[in-house]
């Protein structure tokens, strides 16, 4: 940063001018510089009070500790030798940033007109939309409405404009924010492929599919009466693999973490408590079986659209036993009554 011997009142041009050579000066002129300087604070008629104060003190220092130039030259000779404000006792100003508006202001003036603030502007101002937490609890439909196209919604490219006293029509195409972060929130995230699994890609699904670039078309096939799903942000579907009496399993891909399971929800909406919490027996089950190799695995559950969802792990084929043509041997029989046997109790030999 460049630091000039510059005082505070000194922005004539002429001061100016003096003080930026100055600055500019670092070796070895130093006697010609102040003796240029002194003809030119003496000469100034137009100096202000503080720039004479600042001509009288250094008159002051050469009048009572005259240098002799040649000594003086000599010993700067071949050295860096930097002007300071130290020197002229003079207080330190870091250059300001607009110089420009500086130059063109001259304080021997009087009666300078104070410039005019700029005007309120009362008409639609474009601002960047801040990044919002969609579940912060600033958020509320009083806020600045946000104008988007249909299939735009990336938030950070977003208008928003501002209610103004002018406009009081709003523009038909608009929806609040609050809609817009919630559209963004239940929107799909991508299907990530999960790189530890080796066999990912026989899915066959393309992992940034159009899915969510379309999020308005999308929810419409989808979603339950508030417009959420659940199992549809978290999930692909991809197929169905079984019915049981009162559910449906579907083979899904798990967006965020690229992998495979088994989600069997009920086939029919449970309005009643009690039947809720008939069919939340299955899962509280599952849950408190923990881990183990015979027993599917249990990840998480949960109640949309009045249907209880259940995240299983994934198991190889079928578990049906629709195989009654084919005959099973005997140690398959009893490793089926084994596995069942762990639900009843521990299997003991
Ligand atoms: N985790 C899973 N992995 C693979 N396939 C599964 C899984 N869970 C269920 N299935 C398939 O879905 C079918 C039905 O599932 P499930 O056996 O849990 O239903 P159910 O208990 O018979 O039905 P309900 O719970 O409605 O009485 C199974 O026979 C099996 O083919």
């Amino acid at each position: 940063m460049k630091r000039k011997t510059l005082t505070k009142r000194s922005y004539t041009k002429r001061n100016r001018r003096a003080s930026s050579t100055t600055a500019n000066m670092k070796k070895g002129t130093l006697i010609t510089h102040l003796q240029q300087v002194q003809h030119h604070q003496i000469q100034s008629s137009s100096a202000t009070s503080a720039a004479a104060a600042s001509s009288s003190r250094f008159q002051n220092v050469l009048d009572s500790d005259p240098i002799d130039p040649q000594l003086l030259a000599e010993d700067v000779d071949g050295k860096d030798f930097i002007l300071s404000q130290d020197f002229f006792c003079t207080p330190d100003y870091i250059t300001p940033d607009n110089q420009n508006l500086l130059y063109s202001f001259d304080c021997n003036k009087e009666n300078i007109p104070c410039p005019k603030s700029p005007e309120k502007v009362n008409t639609v101002i474009a601002k960047k939309l801040r990044q919002v937490h969609p579940l912060s609890p600033t958020l509320s439909d009083q806020q600045p409405i946000v104008d988007i196209g249909k299939d735009n919604i990336c938030a950070e490219e977003m208008l928003i404009e501002k209610p103004s006293t002018l406009e009081t029509k709003r523009p038909q195409n608009y929806v609040s924010q609050s809609a817009v972060f919630l559209r963004c929130r239940v929107m799909p995230p991508p299907c990530i492929k999960n790189p530890y699994l080796t066999d990912a890609s026989e899915v066959g699904i393309d992992p940034f599919g159009n899915q969510r670039s379309k999020c308005a078309g999308f929810f419409a096939a989808f979603a339950g009466g508030d417009g959420l799903s659940r199992y549809h942000t978290d999930f692909h579907e991809i197929q169905q693999i079984g019915t049981g009496n009162f559910s449906c399993v579907f083979k899904v891909l798990k967006r965020i973490d690229g992998c495979l399971y088994a989600v069997k929800h009920s086939t029919r909406q449970l309005h009643q408590d009690a039947e809720r919490r008939k069919a939340l027996m299955e899962v509280q089950a599952l849950a408190a079986l923990g881990y183990h190799e015979n027993i599917v695995g249990y990840y998480s559950s949960w109640f949309e659209n009045e249907q209880l969802y259940i995240q299983m792990e994934l198991c190889d084929g079928s578990l049906s036993i629709n195989r009654s043509s084919e005959s099973i041997t005997e140690g398959e029989a009893l490793q089926v009554l084994l596995q069942v046997n762990i639900f009843h109790g521990p299997y003991k030999t």
